[in-house]
């Protein structure tokens, strides 16, 4: 595996496949690797010749009051895990790199990046949108893959995409992959790390929660009492804030009150500790 920290080196390399005829995934990511980044990266690997990974805490999707600081680096474990997993390419630039003296330009996606997360940690998806138009722009992969954990997230980057001719035509170039769970159903994420044993053990209920709740709506259940019930069932194991618990269109994210016939999803955000934990699953038909 090559690593390159400087964006002339990554050129160069990218270069190289792209001479040698090869295709090229990337699957960009902030480090502090589970078996959700793993998975990707095996996906990626299973459809292109070549497999980029980034590593890049990215500080412009942070809020003042977040995680930044705290976030997890292991650059060295990590880069020994992308090696174990085949990875050709490690791109890994630092701050100045990325967002050099007199940076000026973000992107914002309208409508789809408004709501949930966007509405609880104002100028996250800004962040996101901006640096993966130029992981995008620095890479040029032929696929991206992101995970459904983040599901807004998958969905402010299809729209932009879309809009900004980032992919080819007609090719769905933003792959989508199923969220990995640990055993007890919690989602894998980089801030499980955060949680007590406690904390970590109460945090399961929200994947069962979010189970129970979408057994009883798909049954006919009314979906406001549904999830004022789910929130309830959050803070009596311990959680201290639920940021929303909602069914939603899946791509417009578009909130709804009962199921109709487009798919739809059930988002939720909750905190527990200081520590705020995403998860969404697939409701009604899919
Ligand atoms: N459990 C998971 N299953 C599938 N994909 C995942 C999972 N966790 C993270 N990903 C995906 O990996 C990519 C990189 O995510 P990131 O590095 O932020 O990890 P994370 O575990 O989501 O961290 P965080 O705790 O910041 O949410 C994103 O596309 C994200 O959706
Ligand atoms: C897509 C991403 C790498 C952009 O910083 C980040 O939001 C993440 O890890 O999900
Ligand atoms: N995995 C999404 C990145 C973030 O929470 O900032």
């Amino acid at each position: 595996m090559q690593t390159a920290t400087e964006l002339d080196v990554l050129r160069t390399a990218v270069a190289a496949f792209r001479d040698a005829g090869e295709s090229l995934a990337l699957v960009p990511t902030m480090g502090a690797l589970h078996e959700g980044h793993l998975t990707l990266v095996r996906e990626a690997r299973a459809r292109a010749d070549r497999v980029a990974v980034s590593i890049f805490v990215n500080p412009t999707q942070f809020g003042p009051n977040e995680d930044l600081d705290a976030y997890p680096r292991q650059m060295e474990e990590d880069a020994r895990l992308l090696e174990a997993e085949g990875v050709d390419l490690l791109w890994a630039p630092n701050v100045a790199q990325m967002y050099p003296e007199g940076f000026a330009t973000t992107i914002s996606v309208a409508g789809v990046s408004e709501d949930f997360c966007g509405a609880t940690r104002p100028g996250h998806f800004d962040g996101v949108a901006t640096v993966v138009c130029k992981l995008f722009n620095q890479v040029r992969p032929d696929a991206a893959l992101f995970g459904e954990k983040d599901w807004q997230q998958l969905a402010v980057i299809r729209r932009m995409a879309r809009d900004l001719d980032l992919t080819a035509p007609h090719v769905d170039a933003i792959l989508g992959v199923p969220t990995v769970r640990e055993a007890d159903g919690l989602a894998m994420s980089s801030r499980n790390r955060y949680l007590s044993p406690e904390q970590r053990e109460a945090a399961a209920t929200l994947p069962r929660a979010m189970r129970e709740a979408i057994e009883r709506i798909e049954a006919g259940a009314d979906v406001r009492a549904t999830m004022q019930a789910l929130e309830q069932a959050l803070m009596e194991a311990g959680f201290s804030l639920v940021d929303y618990a909602a069914i939603a269109d899946t791509a417009s994210l578009t909130r709804l009150d009962r199921l109709g016939e487009a798919p739809a999803r059930l988002l939720v955000a909750a905190r527990i500790g200081g520590t705020r934990l995403i998860d969404n699953m697939a409701i009604g038909k899919a």
